[in-house]
């Protein structure tokens, strides 16, 4: 099946549900006649409705019945199970998406029985702008075709990778929390450009327009980051000065970033 012929139903319409709805519809990949978006929530509901025209419900159980294709399961991790445990039948016959940090495909299988077709994706916040990044790892019972439906929905809303699932932690402990390590370093660079005595507008305005020059720069070219540093950094200049001070503390920073969002996958992973 293609993803244009899909219905696809997504259960929990917050930051990454209501991403994946408007991103999915934005690109013509799917008709907004065919994503419905369930949750509790009116207000995230209606902007749903009013940005992409998606179907809306608060009910998941009623959306469930009408059995779409691709159930795309949006929840926190912590009520994931409690979702599954109301609503698990009707997805069992659906191929079924979960997004859920640390949540492994054998506890979702283990839930909606044997025979249910799974697969585990790690997107991350950009999918919003058809500029994310998914990692893809197959259930037990999920087809070839259902891997492809899978890559072919997330492929429109940016770069995906199909990987085994004990990659797919790592992943999102690097890929999938990476917005907010990119965010904090705009917004770190923003406060040090304003204690240096810019205007803390224009500092983080061209903060960000740099991020995004970089970033297709890197992937453009393909050239290694080192040597894209190089060609800032003038032999005596001031970028050597301030990269000695930061690469230690940043290259630290990341080990440990990593570090700690692997445990807490783990932390997760075990409560479920
Ligand atoms: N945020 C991110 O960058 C990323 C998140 N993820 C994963 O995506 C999943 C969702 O995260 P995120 O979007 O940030 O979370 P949000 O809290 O923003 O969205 C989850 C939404 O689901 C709703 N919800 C909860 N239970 C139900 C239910 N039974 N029926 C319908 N709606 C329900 C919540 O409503 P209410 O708040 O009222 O409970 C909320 O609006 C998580 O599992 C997370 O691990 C993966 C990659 C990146
Ligand atoms: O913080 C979280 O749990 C989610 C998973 C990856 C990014 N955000």
């Amino acid at each position: 099946m293609r993803a244009s012929e899909a219905a696809v139903c997504i259960v929990g319409g917050g930051a990454m549900g209501g991403a994946i709805a408007r991103g999915l519809v934005a690109s013509g990949t799917c008709p907004a006649s065919h994503v419905t978006v369930c949750d509790h929530n009116d207000a995230k509901l209606e902007a749903l409705a009013s940005d992409c025209a998606v179907s809306t419900a608060r009910d998941a159980a009623r959306a469930l019945a009408a059995s779409p294709d691709v159930v795309v399961v949006a929840v926190k991790p912590q009520v994931l199970s409690s979702l599954l445990e109301e609503v698990g039948p009707a997805v069992a016959g659906s191929l079924a998406v979960s997004i859920a940090a640390g949540t492994p495909l054998g506890s979702i299988e283990e839930q909606l029985g044997e025979g249910a077709r799974v697969v585990r994706v790690m997107p991350n916040l950009p999918v919003a702008v058809r500029r994310g990044a998914s990692a893809v790892a197959r259930g037990l019972w999920a087809t070839d075709d259902d891997v492809a439906l899978v890559c072919e929905l997330f492929g429109a809303l940016g770069s995906v990778a199909v990987m085994r699932e004990d990659q797919l932690d790592a992943e999102g402990a690097v890929i999938g929390c990476a917005p907010a390590y990119f965010a904090l370093m705009v917004d770190a660079l923003t406060r040090a450009g304003v204690d240096a005595g810019l205007p803390a507008a224009a500092a983080r305005d061209l903060a960000c327009a740099t991020m995004g020059g970089v970033s297709e720069m890197l992937s453009d070219s393909g050239e290694h980051p080192r040597a894209y540093m190089e060609k800032v950094t003038s032999p005596g200049g001031t970028t050597a000065a301030a990269l000695r001070v930061l690469e230690p503390a940043l290259v630290e920073g990341c080990y440990g970033a990593v570090d700690a969002a692997l445990e807490r996958t783990r932390a997760l992973s075990r409560k479920g």
